[in-house]
């Protein structure tokens, strides 16, 4: 699906942030949707980076993922994540593309590139009644205090829900809470994969029943920053963010 020449290689670019408490499997859930894949993962310094290319109808979508640090002492860092993003999303994942490499500049990756609004998952952990107590406490706050957009699109998700003899928070609060705050709500588990296609597949449904998200500004990114490479280290210390 790469391009070649000078033809956009994708018509839409989405930005998804993953956000929610430290170990609720932020990293998890990307990794199973981008890779297939489950392994034991370090907790996320600061924020990571993927890219995943779909299809949605006859338009091509590139996702570019950010999946932020749930650790508190990362909350300033990551918070810097939703001021300047002007947020989209997406998919129908039907060719699996990704590639994947650490944000180490991330602000200047995005920098120049059409986005839209951001859609934002909030995870929670169904078998931590904590994770849980965040989305109010803690979450939803941020979100709102960063959200610009009117029609941003926000999915709440229950993971672990292959640990059903551990589970603590119901689907009931979770369909509840998800309805009070205009999310739109599925549980999954990264380990089993189960319902992990579905949230892109609901998430894409839904942003192509709102005609906005797929506005005039998001189309024919000519100059695509993800063909390049991402900023080495040296380039962060020498000043680029
Ligand atoms: N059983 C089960 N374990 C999971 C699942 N998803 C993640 N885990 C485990 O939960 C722990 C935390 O997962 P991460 O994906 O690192 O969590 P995170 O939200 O990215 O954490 P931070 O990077 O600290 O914000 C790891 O031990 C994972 O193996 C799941 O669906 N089921």
């Amino acid at each position: 699906m790469e391009s070649s020449s000078n033809q956009p290689e994708f018509d839409y670019l989405f930005k998804l942030l993953m956000i929610g408490d430290s170990g609720v499997g932020k990293s998890s859930l990307l990794l199973s949707f981008t890779s297939d894949s489950f392994e034991e993962l370090s907790p996320t310094i600061g924020v990571d980076f993927k890219v995943k290319y779909i299809n949605a109808g006859d338009k091509k979508l590139k996702l570019a993922i950010w999946d932020t640090a749930g650790q508190e002492r990362f909350r300033t860092l990551t918070s810097s994540y939703y001021r300047g993003a002007q947020g989209v999303i997406m998919g129908h994942a039907l060719t699996a593309q990704s590639t994947s490499y650490r944000a180490v500049c991330g602000p200047c990756i995005v920098k120049g590139v059409f986005l839209l609004s951001i859609i934002r998952f909030i995870i929670y952990d169904v078998t931590r009644r904590e994770t849980f107590t965040s989305l109010s406490e803690v979450w939803t706050k941020e979100v709102e205090l960063y959200s610009t957009n009117q029609d941003c699109i926000k999915m709440l998700v229950g993971n672990k829900v292959d640990k059903e003899s551990e589970r603590v928070v119901t689907k009931k609060e979770g369909i509840n809470f998800a309805r009070e705050c205009g999310c739109l709500f599925i549980e999954c588990s990264a380990k089993t994969r189960a319902n992990v296609q579905q949230c892109f597949d609901e998430l894409v449904t839904k942003i192509l029943e709102t005609p906005s998200l797929l506005a005039e500004g998001s189309k024919g990114v000519k100059k695509n920053i993800f063909k390049q490479k991402p900023p080495q280290p040296e380039a962060a210390a020498n000043g680029c963010c």
